[in-house]
C-alpha cells in the first residue's frame, strides 16, 4: 500500500495527541487563552501540537509542517509552559514499541517548545507537507461536545494521507448523531473513532485506543438517492458558517430531516461514514479565509469514501497556495452522484444575496 508508513506513524500520533486532550478534558484546568482573533485556544492545544509534530520529525525528519499554533504564548508565560510540559510528559501510548516508532516522550521543555514552533511552515505548492489542527473544534472541546485531532500530508499541494481523531465521536459507524443533545458531553465507553484516508486506497474508521491500532474497516458513504432523506450536517458555530443560507440550501434541495450540528472536522468523519450526507459550510463574511488545517484530513477522508468536495461555488479547494484556502469560499461536501446538484442549489442560494 502507498504511504503506509506515513499512515500509521499518523495515526499513532493522532491517538497519542487525542490521550492528552482527553487529560485536558477532564482536569480542571483548560488553560484557555484569547488568540489574537479572538478565537480560543487551550493548553490541549498547544501540547497536542507539540506531540504530533515530535512523531512526524522523528519519523520524517525532513518533512515541513504547517500547524495552526505556534509557542509564543508559552514562550513568555512560565505557568501555561509548565502546563503543558506537564500533559505532554503524561500522554503516552501503553505500547512500548508503538510509542517508539512516534519518537517516545520529548526530552525537554526547550524541545517541546521547538516542536510547537515547528509548524510555521508556509506550505506551497510542492515537497511533502503536512497541515496540522491540534484540536479543531476548540469551542466545541471546551462545550464538551465534538472536536477532532487532524493530521494531513499534502503531497504537492494535495492531501494524500489524512486522518482524524474524534474522541466524543461513537464508535459505531451506524449511529447519527446530534449535538444539541448534549449526548457527547462524555467520552464513556462507546465513544472515540479514528478516520483513516490513503488517496487512491480508501477510507476507514476504527476505535481510538490508548495504545497499538485498533483493526480498521473500510467506510463508504450513504448512496442516496433521495435528497428529501438527506442528512445535512453543519457546524455548531453560527459564526463560522452560515445557518441561514444551509438552512436556505436544504429546504430548496428538498431535505425534510432536521440537521445535524457537530462541531470539528468529525462532520467530515460523519458523512464518510454514512452517519450524515451533506456537509454545508456557507462562509458568514466575505474576508474570512479557510485554513488548510481545517480541511485538509476531511477532504481526503470524505473522497476515499466515495464523495467529493468543492467550496461554496463548486470550485476545488486549492491547499496548494499557502495556510489558507485564499483562492475558496466556503465548503461544500456531497457523495458524488448528488454533487452538481448540490452546487447548483448552493450557487442560486448565493447568487440571490447581496456580497
Ligand atoms: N469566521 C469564521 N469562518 C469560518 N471558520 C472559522 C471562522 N472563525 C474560525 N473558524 C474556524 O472554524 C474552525 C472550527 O470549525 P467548526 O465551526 O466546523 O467546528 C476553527 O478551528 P479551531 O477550533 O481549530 O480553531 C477555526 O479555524
Ligand atoms: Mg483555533
Ligand atoms: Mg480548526
Ligand atoms: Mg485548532
Amino acid at each position: 500500500m502507498a504511504y503506509e508508513k506515513e499512515l500509521e506513524i499518523a495515526m499513532l500520533a493522532v491517538q497519542r495527541a487525542a490521550l492528552l486532550t482527553k487529560s485536558v478534558y477532564t482536569s480542571h484546568t483548560k488553560g484557555t487563552l484569547s488568540k489574537s482573533d479572538s478565537s480560543p485556544v487551550t493548553i490541549g492545544d498547544f501540547g497536542a501540537q507539540g506531540l504530533i509534530i515530535a512523531s512526524i520529525k522523528h519519523a520524517f525528519p525532513s518533512d515541513e509542517v504547517v500547524g495552526e499554533e505556534d509557542a509564543d504564548d508559552l514562550r513568555s508565560d512560565a505557568q501555561l509552559r509548565d502546563l503543558v510540559w506537564d500533559l505532554v510528559q503524561t500522554a503516552k501510548l501503553d505500547d512500548a514499541s508503538e510509542e517508539e516508532k512516534i519518537g517516545g516522550p520529548i526530552s525537554s521543555v526547550e524541545k517541546m517548545l521547538d516542536a510547537i514552533d515547528s509548524g510555521r511552515s508556509q506550505g506551497g505548492p510542492s515537497g511533502r507537507i503536512w497541515a496540522l489542527d491540534p484540536i479543531d473544534g476548540t469551542k466545541g472541546f471546551l462545550r464538551g461536545g465534538q472536536y477532532a485531532v487532524c493530521l494531513a500530508l499534502l503531497v504537492d499541494g494535495v492531501p494524500t494521507v489524512g486522518v482524524l481523531g474524534c474522541p466524543n465521536l461513537p464508535i459505531s459507524d451506524d449511529v447519527v448523531i446530534d449535538s444539541s443533545t448534549g449526548a457527547h458531553a462524555d467520552s464513556g465507553e462507546g465513544k472515540g473513532v479514528l478516520f483513516a484516508a490513503v488517496k487512491g486506497e480508501g477510507a476507514t474508521s476504527r476505535p481510538l485506543t490508548s495504545g497499538a491500532l485498533a483493526e480498521g474497516k473500510k467506510i463508504s458513504m450513504k448512496p442516496l438517492e433521495d435528497l428529501t432523506q438527506a442528512t445535512v450536517c453543519e457546524g455548531v458555530e453560527a459564526g463560522h458558517s452560515s445557518h441561514g443560507d444551509n438552512a436556505a440550501i436544504a429546504t430548496k434541495l428538498g431535505v425534510t430531516k432536521p440537521s445535524v450540528r457537530l462541531d470539528s472536522q468529525a462532520k467530515y468523519g460523519s458523512i464518510a461514514r454514512g452517519a450524515g450526507d451533506l456537509y454545508l459550510r456557507l462562509p458568514v463574511s466575505k474576508a474570512y479565509q479557510e485554513k488548510i488545517w481545517d480541511h485538509a484530513a476531511g477532504v481526503v477522508i470524505v473522497q476515499e469514501a466515495g464523495g467529493e468536495v468543492a467550496d461554496a461555488w463548486g470550485k476545488p479547494l486549492d491547499f496548494s497556495i499557502g495556510r489558507t484556502l485564499k483562492e475558496n469560499k466556503g465548503v461544500v461536501a456531497a457523495p458524488k452522484s448528488i454533487f452538481p446538484k448540490v452546487i447548483e442549489v448552493v450557487k442560486e442560494v448565493l447568487d440571490a444575496k447581496e456580497w
